[in-house]
């Protein structure tokens, strides 16, 4: 296993003139030893850019990669120790699954009794331990992928396991339980992980920490928790969640703040500078209350829809739009009826040209 530090940018066509030209952006990034980490973002944003350059597959057009503080940027995926799994299964359909299971430990010359060993964990921890003796002509495709991620995860000697949307193929109830085998996985074998995905769902069950990316930016690396609670840029508030945090344009000055064509009263005095800013709230923090309480706003609810465990409420203030959860306990509005949602409190949070304030 090793400590993966990147300090890098990569453009494909030569002599990039503007940020639009890169693919990776500057930037600087480690991935710790033994580390779960998610690169997530919307098609185009740069995760298997990033992926493969961790890889060796693609030598950045900037800066280097360093494992253990070992430049490698240079460096093959075989001289770099990496295991990958794609999309779609890379097996041999000729042999069986064992066989495929111990071909890359075949390959490092391990001893055939350590690689039964190896070969027999892994099986068992993919539930594959039944089908041991089968070709994997046979099988089904998500069966088949099931081998391709134990390919990946049972060389205990890799620098890396990297994975780009590895469960593509597989039917959405086992892709639910495989998500959660895979994270049971890493904290048995303390691989450090790289797992390129664009579901957010996905990312957040795996990783320990996710990078979240838009338009060659790593905008921000957290753990679950700190992108839905203080997100650090506005494209995190909007990705992260369903639906995404709500975002209303403000203005601050000498301690007021001006917002959708109303004087917000706030509890305690605000730490902001003067000038436009963004209020973010998620949905999941704003809740119907009183008239006038201080911090809330008046809404127009424009639409209610029943979700199944919440009320989804969209209300609109001075042309902006808003939206709420609102829990089963909840007492449900009516279309067209006013209601004073609290947008102002202990969850709120600011941001300037995107970024959040501290
Ligand atoms: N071989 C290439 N040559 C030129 N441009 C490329 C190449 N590969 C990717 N790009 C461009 O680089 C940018 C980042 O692509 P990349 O494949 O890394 O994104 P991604 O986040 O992995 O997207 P996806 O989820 O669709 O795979 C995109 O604008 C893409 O069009």
């Amino acid at each position: 296993m090793a400590r993966i530090t990147l300090d890098l940018a990569h453009a494909y066509k030569a002599n990039p003139q503007n940020d639009s030209d890169y693919a990776l952006l500057p930037l600087k990034m480690e991935f710790a030893d033994g580390g779960a980490y998610a690169l997530l973002g919307p098609s185009g944003c740069g995760k298997t850019t990033m992926l493969n350059i961790v890889s060796g597959l693609l030598v950045p057009s900037r800066g280097s990669v360093q494992f253990d503080g070992r430049d490698v940027t240079r460096a093959s995926p075989q001289e770099r120790n990496i295991a990958q799994v794609f999309q779609f299964p890379v097996i041999y359909d000729t042999m069986t699954v064992a066989e495929n299971l111990a071909f890359p430990l075949r390959n490092r010359k391990m001893p055939e009794s350590q690689i039964r060993q190896r070969v027999g964990t892994i099986a068992e921890m993919l539930e594959l331990s039944d089908q041991l003796d089968q070709r994997a002509a046979g099988l089904a495709a998500d069966a088949k992928q099931k081998i391709s991620l134990g390919r990946g995860l049972v060389r205990p000697d890799v620098a890396a396991v990297l994975f780009d949307e590895p469960l593509t193929v597989i039917d959405p109830h086992l892709k639910w339980k495989l998500r959660r085998k895979l994270k049971q996985i890493h904290h048995e074998l303390k691989l450090t992980l790289i797992y390129v995905t664009h579901d957010q769902v996905e990312a957040l069950t795996f990783a320990d920490e996710v990078v979240v990316m838009t338009r060659g930016r790593a905008v921000q690396v957290g753990a679950a928790d700190a992108l839905f609670e203080r997100p650090q840029h506005v494209f995190v508030g909007h990705f992260i969640g369903s639906p995404g945090m709500n975002f209303l344009a403000a203005q601050h000055q000498d301690g007021r703040l001006q917002l959708a064509g109303h004087a917000l009263v706030a509890s305690q005095r605000l730490n902001l500078p003067d000038g436009p800013l963004q209020l973010g709230v998620r949905p999941e923090y704003l809740a119907p209350t009183a008239p006038q309480t201080p911090g809330a706003l008046p809404c127009t609810v424009v639409r209610v829809q029943d979700i199944g465990t919440y009320f989804l409420l969209t209300a609109e203030v001075d042309g902006q739009v808003l939206r709420a959860r609102l829990g089963p306990e909840a007492a449900v509005p009516s279309v067209g009826e006013t209601v004073w949602l609290r947008v102002l409190g202990e969850h709120t949070c600011f941001y300037q040209n995107e970024e959040l304030l501290a």
